[in-house]
């Protein structure tokens, strides 16, 4: 008898869709996960410090104090900062057997020895503690920007107490990405401070191709003639030289970005299976490849640039006037000039298509570039100090 009725509130639960969650701290947070929640059909229960003064909580949700509300749900999102947690152990007897999701942040890598989540499970030992939301930003929930940052990493050690948490990231259309025990939750808060993940290897890389080459053309072009003929040509090194380092820098960079899917396509048929993970150099090669590609973009936009300013100065319209009278007087058939006109033409057309390509990939690379913008705001939110503090 009592299993059918079990069954029966199961059903019912299910089909009317009216899971209560509570939510603790009604804060940025608190409040725009909990309008998004309603949204989705879950009915919403705040705790906070003083009910009665909350002010501007999305409408139909219900506030009570904290341990009130503690007994409404068996799962509390904690949208609290880790410095508050501390009042959580004179609820330990209300949270036992509850699952907290820890969706907390820091202003730093490794501010603190211990992931938050752990913190928590350990402030907390009777609950099942789950690290999740921590990537989606408030601003991004209210503004609905989400387009771009719509995985969820999501880590515990009681698995069951996962699946809800993964449950609810699904309903609201965000997409969980299971990153394991609660042991991941360190990797998983330094997400949002690492503000342009990807970048720093191409970054180094980039700068190390330039002052190298920079220096190579610099000893050719500019010491040699000095030393052997005398002569000085230290104005090469305002145009001449950049321009030629871009274009080499550019080339370098895009052959680095193809080079790692060949070495990773030789070593599956080396391997006979695609199903093994590639050596951590190489799975981090392959995914700097977007970044490489857009510093070798922007070099090579640079080198249009540059080789469209040519023309323009003094000195090259000089020595291409000297060889245009020399090869009149040796009474060559064809003069210069012609070739120059055809050259400039062709210069012209390639920094069109050099921009087309440049505007193309920028487009195809927006939604990391909201995503880095979503992740800059929710730290700059992060930023603003608490006022009990
Ligand atoms: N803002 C964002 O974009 C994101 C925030 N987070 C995380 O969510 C959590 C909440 O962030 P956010 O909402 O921005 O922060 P807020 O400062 O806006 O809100 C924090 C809330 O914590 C509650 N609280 C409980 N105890 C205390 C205390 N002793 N002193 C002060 N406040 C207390 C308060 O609610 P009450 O007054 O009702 O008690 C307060 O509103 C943080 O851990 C943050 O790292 C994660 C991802 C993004
Ligand atoms: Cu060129």
């Amino acid at each position: 008898m009592e299993k059918t009725t079990d069954v029966l509130l199961l059903t019912m639960n299910s089909s009317e869709e009216q899971e209560t969650v509570c939510i603790f701290g009604t804060g940025d947070f608190g409040k725009s996960l909990g309008l998004e929640m309603l949204q989705c059909g879950y009915s919403i229960v705040f705790g906070s410090r003083n009910p009665q003064m909350s002010s501007l909580l999305p409408n139909g949700a219900e506030v009570l104090s904290y341990s009130e509300a503690a007994q409404k749900s068996d799962i509390i999102i904690m949208a609290i900062h880790r410095e508050h947690y501390n009042f959580l152990t004179e609820l330990t007897e209300v949270l036992n057997g509850k699952i907290l999701v820890d969706v907390s942040n820091n202003l730093k890598i490794k501010q603190y020895p211990q992931s938050n989540a752990e913190y928590l499970a350990q402030l907390v030992p009777g609950a099942h503690v789950v690290k999740a939301f921590n990537t989606i930003s408030a601003w991004a929930l209210q503004s609905r920007a989400l387009d771009a940052s719509r995985q969820v990493f999501v880590c515990g050690n009681d698995s069951k107490a996962k699946q809800r948490v993964m449950d609810i990231v699904r309903s609201l259309g965000l997409t969980p990405l299971d990153k394991g025990s609660l042991m991941a939750a360190n990797e998983i808060e330094n997400y949002p401070l690492q503000l342009f993940p990807m970048w720093k290897f191409p970054f180094y890389l980039s700068a190390v191709l330039c002052v190298f080459f920079f220096f190579y053309c610099v000893i050719r072009e500019v010491i040699y003639p000095y030393v052997y003929e005398k002569k000085d040509r230290t104005f090469h090194l305002a145009i001449s030289i950049p321009n030629r380092v871009f274009p080499i820098a550019a080339l370098t960079l895009l052959a680095l970005v193809y080079l790692p899917g060949v070495i990773a396509a030789i070593l599956q048929l080396y391997r006979g299976t695609k199903y093994r993970r590639f050596p951590d150099w190489l799975d981090h090669w392959m995914l700097c490849r977007k970044q490489l590609g857009l510093i070798a973009l922007g070099f090579a936009f640079l080198h249009v640039l540059y080789t469209l300013v040519i023309p323009i100065r003094y000195y090259v319209r000089w020595t291409w006037t000297n060889r245009t009278i020399a090869q009149a007087i040796a009474k060559k058939e064809r003069p210069f000039s012609t070739s120059t006109a055809w050259l400039s033409d062709s210069y012209i057309a390639m920094g069109m298509l050099g921009f087309f390509l440049f505007v193309l990939l920028g487009i195809t690379s927006l939604p990391s570039v909201s995503n880095m913008v979503n992740w800059r705001e929710f730290r700059f939110v992060q930023g603003i100090p608490c006022q009990d503090s």
